[in-house]
């Protein structure tokens, strides 16, 4: 009967535990996530491991306070001692487990810097409270905390973290004048109080320093970021139609020849030349020229899937890489783009403007240059079969010509 009541006891113990944890969806995540640092993201790396740096310094002088009570300079016994820096721990890890979840991110500070500091700032004045003899060496200990503003704080921090250490370090030595006035010389204590109150500021002053230095690289960077991608844009993009430059469109095509060498599908290529560019120039100016290739252009990539590649080859003539296609139906589709060009309203020049299509299907093993080598001489066959129309390459790559007509 005990036995069984026991038993019962337990299992509603369990069942009440799982349904806390089920409760609470934060303590899912955040067991796991003590032992799991953000990798994929630097900015949390950072955070992390400047955290982790504060807790093994953190960890440093729970050890150096455990050690004093042992000798008799902390006036506090080993259990009680042992509560608090188990408490220290515990707010450790929490900081650590906010970065490590992102919760930190939903903050104004997700480096929760002055917040760490302050934390740390209280700590130590626990620590000044309790110690004897040795109060003076500690506040050395002090210099520890602000280095770790230097990762983040601005000025106006630094001073306020300053003045919070000093009104603290007064208000310890008031209660340790009225509480324990034998542990305590005040002039000394005034003293250190002065000293400390004179290195702070220089000591926020050239952290403060530090940190604009630091965020005036971060800024540079960025720049350097941004400029980097628009050389990067500009050296594989043409910048007059804003698609891919011949050097790109080659890359594309040189990747695409390796995949298709690897895993076995069709692709095909496709040289569009304008017919009679020169003359739409000549009659209308080279900025109307311009503002056709502009047209032409976004009429090809409105009807292109987003898979296949298009690029400027040079000058008025224009490439489309069409993947997984074989030529058949990559006709087709040049046939329906080549349509959409001769339906599409081009109002500088107020006069319909075609395009010439020569297109080949890639052959295994075949070289780059010959597949273009191939395309091109189809382009060369539309053009001499009347312009305005796509033509095949035949798919023999020793023997480049036409064989087929589409219009
Ligand atoms: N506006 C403008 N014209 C360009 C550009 N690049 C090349 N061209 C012109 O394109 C024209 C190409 O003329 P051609 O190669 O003789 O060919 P076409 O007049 O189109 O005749 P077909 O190709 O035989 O139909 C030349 O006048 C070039 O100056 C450019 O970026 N802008």
């Amino acid at each position: 009967m005990l036995n069984h009541w026991f038993r019962q006891a337990d299992n509603v113990c369990y069942s009440n535990a799982i349904l806390l944890l089920q409760r609470m969806p934060l303590s899912m995540h955040f067991f796991p996530a003590l032992f799991r640092f953000p990798k994929d993201d630097p900015a949390q790396a950072t955070r992390a491991r400047h955290t982790l740096m504060s807790s093994v310094s953190a960890l440093t002088v729970s050890s150096f306070t455990l050690y004093c009570t042992h000798i008799g300079l902390f006036r506090m016994s080993v259990a009680s001692l042992t509560g608090f820096l188990t408490l220290a721990f515990i707010i450790h890890a929490l900081f650590y487990a906010a970065i490590c979840t992102g919760w930190n991110r939903r903050l104004a500070d997700p480096s929760m810097t002055m917040v760490q500091i302050i934390n740390s700032i209280l700590w130590m004045m626990f620590v000044l409270y309790f110690i004897d003899q040795v109060r003076g060496a500690v506040l050395v200990l002090f210099m520890i905390i602000f280095v770790f503003g230097i990762f983040r704080l601005r000025l106006a921090q630094f001073v306020g973290a300053a003045l919070f250490t000093l009104l603290s370090y007064a208000l310890v030595i008031a209660l340790l004048a009225y509480n324990q006035p034998q542990s305590i010389n005040v002039k000394i204590e005034l003293l250190q109080w002065v000293l400390l109150a004179m290195v702070l500021p220089w000591f926020a002053l050239i952290g403060a320093y530090i940190s604009n230095i630091r965020s005036a690289l971060r800024h540079k960077n960025k720049e350097l970021e941004t400029a980097l991608a628009t050389i990067e844009h500009l050296a594989s993009h043409d910048e007059l139609t804003g698609i891919a430059n011949r050097r790109c469109f080659l890359d594309a095509l040189r990747r695409e020849q390796a995949r298709v060498d690897r895993e076995a599908q069709p692709f095909c290529l496709a040289l569009f030349d304008l017919d009679f560019f020169k003359a739409i120039n000549d009659l209308h100016g080279h900025s109307a020229g311009d503002k056709v290739l502009r047209t032409f252009a976004e009429c090809v990539q409105k009807e292109v899937r987003k898979s296949d590649y298009f690029g400027r080859y040079g000058g008025e003539e224009f490439a489309l890489l069409i993947v997984d296609a074989e030529i058949a139906l990559a006709s087709s589709i040049l046939e329906r783009i080549r349509t959409g060009i001769e339906e599409q309203a081009f109002p500088l020049v107020n006069r319909k403007v075609t395009a010439s299509i020569g297109v080949a299907q890639y052959q295994p093993g075949e070289t780059i240059s010959n597949l273009i080598n191939r395309a091109d001489q189809a382009l060369y066959a539309a053009k001499k079969g009347g312009r305005n129309c796509v033509k095949q390459a035949i798919d023999d790559t020793e023997e480049a010509g036409v064989i087929m007509a589409l219009h």
